[in-house]
């Protein structure tokens, strides 16, 4: 259920699906069970829910500064989406690094994003649904946004124009970003 990635600090959670002639039952989050795995997550405080109409959109990437930093556990609902992290902690050794999972109806995985990390997705189907529980509540003065292209991210539908947002399009680069996190070791 847990695979810890070359990030540390993100890791991809795959609840237990209990089949039967209906379909399944899945726990989409049970945190004493996480727990027993070692997995302590903080406390999360709102939930959301988007809907991306179109194949190769791409809402990204994003992140909530201080005091309203936001840890995300991010799954798919419907459809299927290329989910990715980027760690931009001041003084973090995986600096500018980043890690891509496929999220799906299908696979049920879920990618835990701690505070400190960008968070962005492009989406593999048409009508791609996201639900994702953050730690702190939607703070629009710290809401910022680091261009969609500007990490190195190998993503999976290359040579596209991909559907975003007018933010996304005005969004800055890594490289003119001035991170408001620190690493702490
Ligand atoms: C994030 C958020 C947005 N909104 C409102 C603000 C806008 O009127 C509207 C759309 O917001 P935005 O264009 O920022 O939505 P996304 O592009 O999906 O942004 C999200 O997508 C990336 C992948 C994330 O990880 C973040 O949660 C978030 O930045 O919803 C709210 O009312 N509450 C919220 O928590």
């Amino acid at each position: 259920m847990i695979e810890h990635t070359s990030l540390p600090g993100v890791i991809l959670i795959t609840p237990p699906r209990f089949g039967d002639h209906r379909g399944f039952f899945s726990e989409s989050w049970n945190k004493k069970k996480l727990e027993a795995e070692g997995v302590n997550l903080p406390e999360f405080v709102q939930d959301n829910h988007s809907l991306s109409r179109e194949k190769g959109t791409v809402r990204g990437l994003h992140f909530q500064s201080p005091p309203h930093a936001q840890g995300k556990l991010v799954r798919c609902g419907r459809g299927s989406i290329f989910d990715v992290a980027v760690d931009v902690r001041k003084g973090s050794p995986t600096y500018g690094q980043w890690v891509g999972f496929e999220l799906s109806f299908e696979n049920g995985k879920q990618l835990w994003i701690p505070a400190g990390f960008l968070h962005g997705f492009m989406t593999l189907t048409d009508d791609a649904e996201i639900c994702y529980k953050c730690t702190d509540h939607y703070a629009p003065e710290c809401d910022g946004a680091v261009k969609w292209d500007s990490c190195g991210i190998d993503w999976p539908i290359a040579d596209i124009t991909p559907i975003i947002s007018e933010k996304d399009e005005k969004a800055q680069p890594l490289s003119a970003f001035d991170t408001p996190f620190t690493f702490e070791a």
